[in-house]
């Protein structure tokens, strides 16, 4: 290495992506520097709150193979940090019995032989009573499914790669990027140079990508994390057997509902809307929107009477939207050691693992261990006026 090749690999941003991508390039022995605009840990962005939902249920294919290893590796990581991240629950996945979504999902987890269990009508109360399955409904249990303990693998990730030699310096933002064979990163307090850089800028990705004239169909929106309080302390909790659940196509709304049993806050059931309103995410808090919440508020009138249907707590985190959810894992069009993770669409967190390995081989040049064509820029063409 010459000289002033400071790293082998800059990482741009110490979300959940970013976090397993640096970390898997210094499993891989490779120098490697993960910048974050604020100080650690923080709840500006997509990857802060106790939990999020692990699951294989999918209506793609693709996605329930990557969770098949994805699975492995989040256990690796317990094992070698000798932390617990996951709790088997189960999912409950419903929706009306000749819905497309649904039928997908129960089609998906059938297809490739997930542990599974389908609840009918007759069936469903004796097993989860807290809940009432809509008229029309049908109902399908993704047996593995579970809770991931979010900022708790967030600062164990972070903690494995600095153990491994790997160099993490938050309140450090980068203002600018300027490619070659060797990469110039600019920030507020200092510059840096790598053979290639990876962002993992969540809601900031355009921001940063601007300076390299590269504009992705990407929305930012605003969610608002909601907590309802049980009506008996403890009837919805992982010990009552409350399982996660999303509810597709459903009744009240377009978009999912979806929710976690009581954990975190006790007494408190998270359960939320899978959409919120446009935001930038500097101005996140200016964004007031809340009709979501009377979506929700509905919904848990009609279907889960052991809740009291007004939101106890409600927090905030940030989607970033592509225009078909799937994500972005890529090179950019012009620089191939410049690689972009982005647009997670507000399902990424569970594929932390696996993200961080694909992310790692296309900074490495290497041949990813996936097929990421559903991934690649180039299915933007028609909304992208930049540089494809
Ligand atoms: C309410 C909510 C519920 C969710 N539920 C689930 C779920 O149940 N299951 C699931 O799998 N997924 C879920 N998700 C989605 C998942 O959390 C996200 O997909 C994931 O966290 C995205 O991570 P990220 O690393 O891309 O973004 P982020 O976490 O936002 O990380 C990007 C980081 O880059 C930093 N950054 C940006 N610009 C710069 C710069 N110029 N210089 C330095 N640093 C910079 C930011 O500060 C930030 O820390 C949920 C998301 C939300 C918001
Ligand atoms: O990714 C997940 O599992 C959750 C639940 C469904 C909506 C989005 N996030």
């Amino acid at each position: 290495m010459s000289a002033e090749m400071e790293y082998d690999c800059i990482v741009i941003g110490a979300g959940v992506q970013g976090s397993f991508t640096a970390y898997q390039l210094a499993k891989r022995n490779k120098k490697t520097l993960l910048l974050e605009q604020f100080i650690l840990p923080h709840t500006r962005g997509s990857s802060h709150g106790p939990t999020r939902i692990i699951r294989k249920a999918y209506t793609q294919d693709f996605y329930t193979h990557m969770m098949e290893e994805c699975y492995m590796l989040w256990a690796q990581l317990e094992k070698e940090a000798g932390v617990k991240l996951y709790r088997q629950t189960g999912l409950l996945v419903m929706g009306p019995e000749n819905s497309n979504n649904y039928q997908l999902i129960k089609n998906t987890l059938q297809r490739n032989k997930i542990p599974m269990m389908t609840l009918t009508r007759d069936n469903f109360s004796q097993h989860i009573p807290q809940m009432k399955l809509a008229e029309g409904y049908e109902a399908v249990v993704d047996i593995t499914a579970g809770v991931l303990y979010a900022d708790r693998a967030l600062s164990t990730v972070q903690g494995q790669f600095q153990r491994l030699g790997g160099v993490m310096r938050d309140k450090e933002m980068v203002t600018d990027i300027k490619p070659g064979t060797v990469v110039t990163v600019s920030t507020n307090a200092g510059v840096y140079r790598a053979k290639s850089v990876v962002i993992t800028a969540g809601p900031w990705a355009n921001k940063l990508l601007t300076c390299m004239g590269l504009q992705l169909p990407l929305e930012v929106v605003k969610i608002n994390v909601c907590y309802w309080k049980e009506k008996v302390p403890g009837s919805h909790n992982m010990k009552q057997r409350f399982p996660c659940f999303i509810v597709t196509e459903g009744e009240e709304s377009d978009e999912d509902i979806y929710g976690l049993p009581s954990n975190e806050y006790p007494g408190l059931v998270k359960i939320c809307y899978h959409m919120g309103s446009k935001t930038d995410p500097d101005q996140r808090d200016s964004q007031t929107d809340r009709s979501d919440i009377d979506i929700l508020q509905s919904f848990i009138r009609r279907h889960l009477p052991g809740l009291i249907p007004e939101p106890a707590v409600v927090e905030h985190c940030m989607y970033t939207l592509t225009p078909d959810r799937h994500f972005v894992l890529d090179c950019h069009p012009n620089y191939r050691n410049i690689v972009i993770g982005a647009g997670f669409s507000g399902h990424g967190f569970k594929f932390g693992p696996i993200i961080g390995k694909l992310l790692c081989e296309l900074s490495l040049g290497q041949e990813p261990s996936y097929d990421l064509s559903a991934f690649q820029i180039r299915r933007f063409q028609a909304q992208m006026k930049s540089v494809l």
